[in-house]
């Protein structure tokens, strides 16, 4: 049985991580003799076994001593600090570990083979860090590993076979090169963007273009020279008939393919939406046609005409501006950059039209696909769009979809941001609610919760006057994971309010709120309240039911008294709980409720909404799963 003896040694190795990273853990009440209810601390049985302490501006290395106490730790999450250094070579004594998150630090050097001892890992989170070095095969040691996320470090040489059960991995942005082995091939190309990796499910590795990868069995790779000969062995037993026969097959086939392409292009050019080559436009559309026709026609060549025209010197761009920037500007220190050139060729196909202009999908080759938003209605000098879209582009939170670059002339505004694979989450709430529809359980609208939580908090830390203003379920993207991000923010002030048009934002304004570019950050929680009650509810607010009675959605929940909940409250997908997620559920709602509260000084701070959120859901966010997996 643990004795007292443990947790003094756990506490003592806490107060060491104090002392040695800081940050809030200064906040600890270490008059108390048991670290258990210390923010971020769990205990089990009288020993610390989970610490997590992600985004408290922990800094500096972390010195070695400290782990070698903390035996029964099973999940660890120091993710979003800055710390710095090495890892800690002996982590490895903290045996237990099922969960490391790391990520969003400042770790350097190898990633430790000590690391390869722990073989209970499930999840493993290094990304965004400066580790260097190859990938090594000890993480086949890992034999339960789910999750492995390396993205965004200095990666280099080629990635090792790794045979093991994961179902998350991404190794993108760093130096790694070489083909991507046989068992990661199943990744989509996602997982290794902005890398000099090749083969499935990127492209053909060059000594794959020419022969054609046989199956193998026993999972290994045949080298392509063995493959290669097998092939020409084959080849050679073909007769001269055969391949005669198969010339005119591949002939006529190919003819077949073109007419049927003609006639579906022919048939296509009357739909929503098609993909359109740029040179073509340029010569067909020199004046710059707007948003209305570009929607109307379901053609996306206004986009691209209009910052072709702006490019090629016929349209009104540099007009009275001095000469035009005709350069898309990147931000931070976006490695895969392209220029607008690029942007212009690519096929694009538009994805809707929003508050601020419309928003097309752009595919740039196999792995870069963007999401370009031309704005309507920016009423501002250049000067002043440029030092508001630089603010916007410096957020960088792992809950906001990032704004990789921005093009501006006086006639044309577009924004890049990273495309995301899930759409909103309104689309996925309110969309194909028929048969076929995968119900989503609460694990996943609880994760969407705290991370659309976590974007907004961020973005309310960056300044008492930094709000949203537009907060609601279709601005709150998915990643494939279904890691919620938030989007479109900032934009409120930098549009005119004639593009804030209320209507769009029916049942998420605040009752205060009649200005929409009047943005606040209490408005903002009232806002995000709302989504969290069409989250558990399933209902939109704008529900046309509730709407012809006068009620919105935080007026309907709240008429419906707390014992009738799971009745009549909770989305009707949600009815087969746990009585633990069920009690989360009804906290959840009564969180919502108090988002919603009428005046805005009755509303928390998101701060404190992601802090009782994490309270209530533990393993919470793309990192912290449950430990039973
Ligand atoms: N980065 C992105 N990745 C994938 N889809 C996106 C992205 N940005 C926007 N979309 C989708 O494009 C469509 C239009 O988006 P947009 O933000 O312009 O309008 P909206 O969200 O409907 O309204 P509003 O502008 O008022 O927020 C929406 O369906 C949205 O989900």
């Amino acid at each position: 049985l643990p004795s007292t003896q443990d947790l003094n040694a756990d506490r003592t190795a806490l107060l060491s991580l104090r002392s040695a990273v800081g940050g809030r853990t200064f906040r600890w009440n270490i008059k108390q003799t048991s670290p258990c209810n210390w923010a971020g601390v769990k205990c089990e049985s009288n020993r610390v076994t989970a610490l997590r302490l992600p985004g408290v501006a922990l800094s500096g290395d972390i010195p070695e001593g400290i782990f070698g106490n903390l035996t029964q730790l099973r999940t660890l999450s120091l993710r979003l600090n800055a710390l710095s250094g090495s890892l800690p070579k002996d982590l490895s004594t903290s045996s237990n570990l099922r969960h490391l998150y790391l990520q969003g630090n400042r770790f350097s050097g190898e990633i430790p083979e000590v690391l390869f001892s722990l073989s209970h890992l499930v999840r493993l989170n290094l990304a965004s860090n400066s580790f260097t070095g190859e990938i090594s095969s000890g993480f086949t040691n890992l034999t339960k590993l789910k999750t492995l996320f390396l993205e965004n470090n200095q990666l280099s040489g080629s990635i090792p076979d790794l045979d093991l059960p994961l179902v998350q991995f991404n190794v993108s942005n760093n130096s790694l090169n070489g083909s991507i082995p046989k068992n990661l091939q199943r990744f989509e190309s996602d997982s290794f963007l902005q890398t000099s990796l090749c083969g499935k499910p990127l492209k053909l590795c060059p000594d794959e273009e020419t022969v054609p990868s046989q199956p193998t069995s026993g999972g290994n790779r045949t080298p392509p020279s063995v493959e290669g000969s097998e092939e020409k062995k084959k080849k050679n037993k073909l007769s001269g008939g055969a391949i005669a026969g198969i010339v005119i097959g591949c002939v006529v086939g190919f003819a077949l393919i073109v007419l049927i392409l003609m006639v579906l292009c022919r048939k296509k050019s009357n739909k929503r939406s098609r993909a359109v080559d740029i040179s073509t436009i340029k010569q067909q559309e020199p004046e710059i046609p707007g948003d209305k026709e570009a929607v109307d026609n379901g053609n996306v060549y206004s986009v691209s005409a209009a910052a072709a025209a702006a490019m090629t010197g016929n349209g009104k761009a540099s007009e009275g501006n001095g000469p035009a920037t005709k350069k898309l500007v990147f931000f931070g220190n976006a490695t895969k950059v392209f220029d607008l050139e690029d942007l212009l060729r690519a096929s694009a196909e538009v994805l809707g039209k929003g508050t601020f202009g419309t928003a097309y999908k752009a595919v740039l080759d196999a792995v870069t696909v963007v999401a370009v938003k031309r704005l309507k209605d920016v009423m501002m000098a250049d000067k002043e769009f440029k030092e508001k879209i630089e603010l916007v582009g410096a957020m960088d939170h792992e809950n906001l979809v990032p704004l990789r670059a921005y093009y501006f002339s006086r006639d044309e505004k577009l924004l890049v941001y990273d495309f995301m694979p899930m759409g909103s989450l309104s689309a996925l709430l309110h969309g194909n609610r028929g048969a076929g529809r995968s119900p989503l359980n609460w694990d996943v609208r609880s994760r969407i919760a705290i991370g659309a939580a976590r974007g907004l908090d961020y973005l309310h830390s960056q300044g008492t006057s930094t709000s949203h203003g537009n907060i609601k379920s279709s601005n709150i993207l998915l990643t494939k994971s279904h890691d919620a991000k938030v989007s479109d923010f900032g934009l409120a002030q930098l549009v005119g309010s004639s593009a804030t048009n209320p209507n769009r934002a029916t049942g998420y304004r605040a009752p205060e709120v009649t200005d929409p570019k009047r943005v606040s950050q209490k408005g903002d929680v009232y806002s995000f309240g709302v989504v969290l009650l069409e989250l558990i509810t399933g209902k939109a607010p704008s529900n046309s039911v509730m709407n012809e009675e006068g009620v919105d959605l935080p007026r309907w929940v709240k008429s419906v008294a707390r014992d009738e909940w799971r009745r009549e409250v909770f989305d009707s997908e949600l009815l087969s709980l746990a009585t633990d997620e069920e009690e989360m559920m009804a906290e959840m709602v009564q969180l919502g409720l108090e988002c919603t509260s009428q005046h805005p000084d009755q509303r928390p701070e998101m701060s404190e909404v992601v802090r009782k959120m994490e309270n209530l859901r533990p393993y919470s966010g793309s990192d912290q799963v449950n430990e039973a997996d």
